[in-house]
């Protein structure tokens, strides 16, 4: 046996011993501050245009697109298992939908408003938020309305966004999510939401700090969404811009949010922690987006890592940095997951 004999007895020192506080599943547990429970999960879900079709998406593993009659059976399942809240992304697969304004957005026969009606009517207690963005709907792929040189028209932009927020809410949204990084639409959407008498109970949630970056391949995908020409980096946040995300932060704050989102997540913990300093007095979620999600099924499959055991360890993460709310894929494997003894 190896001893190292030639080293003097050092005397063991009390305050040196951790060990004893996490020895045991139980202590392990009683380290989090908080653990994670199926309220704080909200689901993306992608309604299309086509009424009763679902198809997979290839590169967004176990999700699916659904018409609006294939929805409902589906969220049933989720509901069962205790799911509380989605968040809707509408997806105009028909022929000639889109245009420079994005009309598909609220159209009254589109995607969003008829799958609010008919989540709305098939399950009461369901929380239904919706994004708000123009990009899936508009015939350029851009989040706003666009001046002729393709930058973003901010005055145009503004309003149509809050019109398309206030006919979510009039349709039976609880809560409307712009993520379209176009300055002053808080402001302009809950000004239309008091104008409309929807205020007192519509929750605007801003995602204020959006980066632009590599993590949104897979939902553009599956939403159809990506920029014909161009990208987004004239108004989604630049990835260093740590002082921009404090100043959206507090701006969003004070033109109206109810609470904020970080997106993405694993890569801009600091901002989330900066987030739920900055905004203590409200809410604060980030968005665990698709090619984050994407990134673990991939390493999954090659064996590198085990799927369950580190979408908990990345979901704790948002749970230490402040987050109170998480938009994941993940959600309908944790409704199952938190049903079981968690990973300790
Ligand atoms: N504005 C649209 C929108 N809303 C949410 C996401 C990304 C979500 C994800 O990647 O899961 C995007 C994509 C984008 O900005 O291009
Ligand atoms: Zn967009
Ligand atoms: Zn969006």
């Amino acid at each position: 046996m190896h001893t190292a004999e030639y080293l003097p007895e050092q005397p063991t020192e009390i305050s040196s011993i951790l060990q004893g506080g996490y020895n045991h599943p139980l202590l392990r547990s009683w380290q989090h501050e908080r653990q994670l429970t199926k309220d704080m999960f909200i689901f993306p879900l992608f309604v299309s245009d086509k009424e009763n079709e679902e198809e997979p998406i290839p590169s967004l593993p176990n999700i699916k697109r659904f018409g609006v009659n294939k929805l409902i059976p589906y969220v049933g399942g989720l509901v069962k298992k205790g799911l509380k809240a989605v968040i809707l992304f509408g997806v105009p697969l028909k022929e000639g939908v889109k245009d420079p304004v994005g009309t598909a957005a609220d159209d009254p026969n589109g995607p969003v408003i008829m799958a609010i009606k008919a989540l709305r009517a098939a399950f009461p207690e369901l929380y239904i938020m919706c994004d708000v963005c123009l990009c899936e709907f508009t015939s350029h792929g851009h989040c706003g309305v666009l001046y002729e040189d393709g930058s973003i028209n901010t005055r145009l932009s503004v309003r149509r966004l809050a019109a398309v927020a206030v006919n979510y809410a009039k349709a039976g949204a609880n809560s409307v999510a712009p993520s379209d990084m176009v300055d002053g639409r808080v402001k302009a959407i809950k000004q239309g939401l008091v104008d409309a008498g929807l205020a007192h109970k519509t929750f605007v949630m801003s995602y204020s700090a959006k980066f632009s970056g590599n993590l949104y391949g897979p939902f553009r995908d599956a939403a159809c969404s990506s920029p014909g020409q161009g990208d987004r980096k004239c108004y989604q946040l630049p990835s260093g811009g740590k002082g921009l995300a404090r100043r959206a932060l507090l701006r969003d704050i004070s033109e109206g949010a109810d609470g904020i989102l970080v997106k993405p997540s694993t890569f801009y913990l600091d901002i989330v922690k900066e987030a739920s300093a900055i905004c203590q007095d409200y809410p604060v979620g980030c968005y665990h987006v698709s090619g984050e999600y994407a990134m673990l099924h991939a390493a999954a499959e090659k064996g590198v890592v085990d799927l369950k055991t580190i979408a908990f360890e990345a979901h704790y993460g948002f749970l230490r940095a402040g987050a109170r709310i998480i938009i994941s894929y993940f959600t309908p494997e944790f409704l199952e997951w938190l049903d079981e003894p968690v990973p300790m």
